[in-house]
C-alpha cells in the first residue's frame, strides 16, 4: 500500500539483533526487509503476534537500533537528520520506559522540549506553555511536582505520553501507549491520538489490543520480521490477515457501530 505522501517510508529494511559474544547464539535476522509506507496526516498501528519484531521496527524508525536498507523521515534519510532535528520531528515513547525514578514528573515532561531549547538556554516561556498544554492533556498536572518513582504505572505511562506529547512533533511513534491505563484513560488516548491526526499529525502505534489497534486509519499487520498486509483499518482483508497471523484464535466483528476483536474458544 503506498501513499501520496508518506511521512516515513522504508525499503528493504532489515535489522539484526544479539550477538554470540553476550548469549553464545548466533545474531538474529529480527526484521528481514521491510517495505512500508506511512501516510501524513493518518494514523497507523501495528499489530502481531509476539516476537513478530513489531517493537524493533518502531525502533528502527526512531534511528533506535542499527538497521540495512534504508528510511526516509519526511522524504530525507533518517539517518542524516542532525538528532536535534529529527527529535523535533518524531515524538518518541517506548514499551516500558522507567525513566529516572527520582525526576519530578514536571521535570520528565520538559525532556520533551529539549530538542527546542538552546545550550545552556533553559526553558522558554513557550516551553513551559508546551509541558502545561501535554500535561493538562494527560491529565497529570496534578502530581507534576511528584517524583516518577511514587507514581502508579498507569499515572507514570500519563507523565511519559505527556512528555511525548509536549514536543509538538509532527509525528508520534508509541510503543504499547495504553499499558497500565484504566479504560477512561484508554478512552482519552484515542482522543489525544485523533486530535493529533485531526490537526494534521501522524501516528504510529504498536498495541496488543486490537480492537483499539482497530480504531487507527490503517494497520500494518507483522508476522515473522516480515509486514504481511497493510491496509485500512475497515477493509475486510485486513481483518482476514489480522485473525490469520493470530492463527485464527480471534475473530473481528462489527459491534455498535465499531470493530471489535473478540477471542474464539
Ligand atoms: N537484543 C536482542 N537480541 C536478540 N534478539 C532480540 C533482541 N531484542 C529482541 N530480539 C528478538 O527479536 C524478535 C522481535 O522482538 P520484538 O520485541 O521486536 O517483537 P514484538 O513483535 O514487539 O514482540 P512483543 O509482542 O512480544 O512485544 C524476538 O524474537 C526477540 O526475541
Amino acid at each position: 500500500m503506498t501513499a501520496a505522501a508518506s511521512v516515513l517510508s522504508t525499503r528493504a529494511l532489515r535489522v539484526t539483533l544479539g550477538s554470540r559474544r553476550a548469549s553464545g547464539a548466533p545474531p538474529r535476522e529480527v526484521l528481514r526487509g521491510i517495505d512500508l509506507d506511512v501516510p501524513a496526516g493518518k494514523w497507523l498501528s501495528i499489530v502481531g503476534p509476539n516476537g513478530a519484531g513489531k517493537t524493533t521496527l518502531l525502533k528502527a524508525l526512531a534511528q533506535l537500533v542499527p538497521y540495512s536498507g534504508s528510511i526516509a523521515l519526511l522524504g530525507r534519510d533518517a539517518a542524516a537528520w542532525l538528532h536535534r532535528e529529527r527529535a523535533q520531528k518524531l515524538a518518541w515513547l517506548g514499551q516500558n520506559e522507567a525513566g529516572a525514578q527520582d525526576l519530578l514528573a514536571r521535570d520528565v515532561v520538559m525532556l520533551g522540549r529539549l530538542p527546542h531549547q538552546s545550550w545552556m538556554g533553559g526553558p522558554s516561556a513557550a516551553d513551559h506553555a508546551a509541558v502545561d498544554a501535554a500535561m493538562h492533556e494527560t491529565q497529570c498536572i496534578d502530581w507534576q511536582h511528584r517524583p516518577l518513582g511514587e507514581l502508579s504505572g498507569g499515572e507514570r505511562q500519563r507523565v511519559l505520553l505527556a512528555r511525548a506529547l509536549a514536543v509538538q512533533a509532527p509525528l508520534l511513534v508509541m510503543d504499547e501507549p495504553v499499558a497500565n491505563l484504566d479504560p477512561p484513560h484508554q478512552a482519552d488516548w484515542l482522543r489525544i491520538v485523533r486530535g493529533h491526526v485531526a490537526r494534521g499529525g501522524t501516528a504510529i502505534s504498536v498495541l496488543h489490543e486490537i480492537t483499539m489497534a482497530l480504531h487507527a486509519d490503517e494497520m500494518a499487520v507483522m508476522d515473522a520480521g516480515l509486514v504481511v498486509h497493510h491496509g485500512a483499518c475497515a477493509d475486510p482483508r485486513t481483518h482476514r490477515a489480522v485473525e490469520s497471523v493470530f492463527a485464527s484464535r480471534i475473530a473481528i466483528h462489527a459491534l455498535a457501530g465499531q470493530w471489535v476483536a473478540l477471542p474464539k474458544s
